[in-house]
């Protein structure tokens, strides 16, 4: 069958979205009026050009860019549950039935909120999201690079308490070019102490070295992107021993230029050499995509028949940061619904 046709019909997950890069056009122009804020434009369209990155981005400092237009319109309590709740509607129509939404709670306190008040916010409107459109939602709490330690244990602590309550794992994400993750062991040190599971943004501005910084000395079990571990024969077979997931995010990638162009892109070397990894949008808003299209790209560009594909998302079932007895309901949850659709996990080589 083709699998460009089914792929909208799969049940998926999204274990690697971004809350400020998923903002709708329509519900930004509707936050810049109802605070009272100026925004430079007056349509959906005319918002594009502010908000989505262009197709020669050219890297990932100049895609990160992108974030300083909407966050002035995202520092109150009303406008973070509702964009939490609306990725949750946006994940809906693409059959996504589990979802891990991350965010930088620093980010978003200008206005006054406390770290742990923008968690609490975020979190609600997972749970309004969750109860309305029947997705189940987590929240990841974001450390950043370009800030200090001190900011970044603050995010820790706070992410802490919500462990258990909506919140599932924390972060470091931001410039990875200009920041190395060692800058941050005492921040991944605590997390690890609070008993916080880890994922970390590495080897996509800068090379596998910091894949292997992230998993031997931060504790991080799953790595954002990771895209460019092929270049250390080591620690690609340090990452595929440990089953340590890639979250790969294709159009994002693309776009940030930590590839040099589809042809370029690994997947398919990945998939064969049973490195473990999951296909995420990152932030569809910014980079024009969704999870339907990054399945339906990679099918297209490299071959991936649905059984493959299907592997993909159970691997992504398998690498969500849910307690082991939720995992096992999902689990059974995809399992029901593909073996329905008459679709089968392939296993993937040459591991298992
Ligand atoms: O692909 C990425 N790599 C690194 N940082 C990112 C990426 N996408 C978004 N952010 C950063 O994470 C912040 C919180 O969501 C965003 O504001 C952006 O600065
Ligand atoms: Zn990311």
């Amino acid at each position: 069958m083709d699998p460009l046709r089914l792929i909208p019909e799969l049940p998926k997950v999204d274990l690697h979205v971004h809350l400020d890069g998923c903002i709708k056009p329509a519900t930004l122009l509707r936050l810049a009026s109802r605070q009272g804020m100026p925004i430079p434009a007056a349509s959906e369209e005319e918002l594009l050009q502010y908000v989505q990155v262009r197709e020669d981005c050219a890297s990932l400092t100049e895609y990160l860019t992108k974030f300083d237009f909407v966050l002035p319109y995202l520092q109150t309590s009303e406008a973070l549950e509702q964009v939490a709740y609306e990725v949750v509607e946006q994940a809906a129509e693409q059959r996504i039935r589990y979802i891990e939404v991350r965010f930088a709670p620093q980010l978003h306190r200008s206005a006054g909120l406390t770290a742990s008040q923008t968690i609490y916010h975020v979190v609600q409107g997972l749970r309004r999201g969750e109860a309305d459109f029947g997705v189940k939602a987590r929240a990841i709490a974001i450390c950043m690079r370009h800030h200090t330690v001190s900011a970044n244990l603050e995010v820790v602590e706070a992410a802490a308490r919500y462990i258990g309550h909506g919140l599932v794992a924390v972060d470091l994400a931001g410039d990875e070019s200009a920041y190395p993750a060692a800058l941050f062991r005492e921040v991944f040190e605590s997390a690890r102490s609070c008993g916080i599971s880890i994922t970390i943004h590495a080897g996509e501005a800068s090379g596998a070295e910091n894949i292997e910084e992230a998993v031997l000395r931060l504790g991080a079990e799953r790595i954002g992107h990771g895209v460019r571990l092929r270049e250390d024969d080591s620690i690609l077979h340090l990452v595929r021993e440990r089953q340590i997931p890639l979250e790969l995010c294709p159009t994002s990638n693309i776009q940030t230029k930590a590839v040099d162009g589809w042809e370029a892109y690994p997947i398919r070397q990945y998939y064969d050499q049973g490195v473990k990894f999951t296909v995420n949008t990152d932030n569809p808003g910014v980079s024009g995509t969704n999870i339907t299209k990054e399945y339906q790209v990679i099918a297209q560009k490299f071959g991936f028949t649905l059984g493959e594909i299907s592997r993909m998302i159970l691997n992504g079932v398998e690498a969500s940061f849910l307690e082991p007895n939720e995992k096992q309901a999902l689990k059974r949850d995809f399992e029901s619904v593909l073996h329905r659709l008459g679709v089968y996990g392939s296993p993937q080589p040459p591991l298992n």
